[in-house]
């Protein structure tokens, strides 16, 4: 198959549609400008991220199936790219049975979006390793689930993302709390809870894979540090033994094969010595892939633009020891502001990126440093160091 990209607002342009534009979208859509592709953002807020960089957006409420519809019959986009989770998938599905092509496919963007679809795949279908696991909807259910599955454990909601109503509960004196968040902190208000047993990993890591029209590429293995569920700094390489590097390669490989089509997945992994356990995977660029956009010749976003593009990946260079420390601030703003920046980019092969999110409310993900190093550890210093120098006011 041969790809040709028309001329952008022009009507041979080859049109990307993305649900969701935060900042992994707005990588994305820097990559397809690039290939001089039309990009056009939606999200359910205006001058999100994606947006700012995008041809042209729609604010619009994405969980609703029937904006959904509207939107992507208006704008007749050649791929429809999610690029969050809360999107309404069902819709999706029923526009790639007419015709309408989803990144990578609607199934693996449906089953993704909630947690049960996924984990009950991979370890019910596909017998791969994953912790022990109960689904609840009920105050009663949760405490008979919480009682099987023993302590500690980690309740989330079955549709939730970086961490938001996820806690780990060490005794009963946590269980009543951990429902109570779970039912407030997901992304579609009350309802199903995963409870999994808590893995004791040695290490954890986002093995970003890469299926396009050559075949499969993975990335070298990025290690991650969390905190409350959301995601602090990530590093690249992470050092494993030979055996845990292809376990996860091969559990990478059934998952990403068997939810098919093109483009990057962000494969979670537990790793304890040889051991490891799949976790859960984006259909999409990882937040701990941003290391990439220092660590890689083609970082996560240029591989996802090329892999969806049906363009070819003939090789990942990997460009030494990198690391990403998010810029993470508290507080209430409709016009934040990044300061001391001369100090934060002082030290060399240090870079920032700062999202230009048009509100702050609570904690948010704002920014990210990213930095190479002469090693993992040093890396992480520098990044850790210039995230931390970024005075951000409101
Ligand atoms: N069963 C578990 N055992 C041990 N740690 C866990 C378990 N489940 C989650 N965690 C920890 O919490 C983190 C976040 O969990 P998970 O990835 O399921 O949440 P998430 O909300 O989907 O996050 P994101 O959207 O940022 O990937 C994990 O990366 C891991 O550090
Ligand atoms: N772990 C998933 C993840 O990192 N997703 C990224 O965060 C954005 C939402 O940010 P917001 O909550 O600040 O609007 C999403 O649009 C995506 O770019
Ligand atoms: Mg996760």
């Amino acid at each position: 198959m041969t790809v040709t990209i028309g001329t952008p607002l022009k009507s041979n342009a080859f049109r990307v549609l993305f649900c969701g534009a935060g900042e992994l979208g707005k990588e994305v859509v820097i990559e397809l400008q690039r290939l001089g592709v039309e990009v056009i953002a939606c999200d359910r807020y205006g001058d999100a991220p994606a947006m700012q960089v995008a041809h042209r957006s729609h604010v619009i409420d994405m969980l609703d199936p029937s904006s959904l519809r509207r939107v992507i019959e208006l704008e007749r986009p050649n791929l429809i790219v999610p690029e969050i989770e809360a999107i309404a998938t069902g819709e999706l599905v029923r526009l790639e049975a007419e015709g309408h092509k989803v990144i990578p496919t609607a199934r693996a963007v449906d089953l993704t979006m909630n947690r049960e679809g996924i984990r009950r795949l991979v370890a019910e279908e596909l017998n791969l390793p994953v912790s022990p696991y109960r689904f609840a909807e009920t105050r009663e259910s949760f405490d008979q689930a919480v009682r099987e599955i023993g302590f500690p454990c980690v309740v989330k909601p079955v549709m939730s993302s970086s961490g938001k109503g996820q806690s780990l509960v060490r005794d009963e004196a946590g269980i009543t709390d951990a429902w109570e968040y779970a039912q407030t902190g997901g992304r579609a208000g009350k309802g199903r809870v995963i409870v999994e047993g808590f893995v004791d990993f040695d290490y954890e890591i986002t093995l970003l894979t890469v299926r396009h029209r050559g075949g499969v590429s993975f990335c070298d293995p990025i290690g991650h540090r969390q905190e409350d569920g959301d995601y602090r700094e990530s590093w690249q390489p992470q050092p494993m033994t030979p055996t845990a590097l292809e376990r996860s390669q091969d559990i990478a490989a059934r998952v990403t094969d068997n939810l098919g089509g093109y483009g990057v997945f962000g494969v979670e992994l537990f790793v304890k010595g040889d051991q490891v356990w799949f976790s859960e995977v984006s259909p999409r660029p990882h937040d701990t892939g941003l290391v990439t956009l220092v660590s890689q010749d083609l970082s996560e976003f240029a591989l996802h633009a090329r892999a969806i593009m049906g363009l070819p990946v003939p090789a990942i260079r990997q460009l030494g020891p990198s690391a990403s420390a998010v810029i993470l601030p508290e507080g209430e703003s409709e016009q934040p502001a990044f300061g001391n920046l001369e100090q934060a980019l002082s030290a060399p092969d240090v870079q920032l990126r700062l999202f230009g999110k048009p509100e702050l409310k609570g904690r948010r993900r704002m920014g990210v440093a990213v930095a190479r190093g002469e090693d993992v550890e040093s890396a992480r210093a520098s990044a850790r160091k210039s995230a931390g120098l970024v005075k951000v006011t409101f």
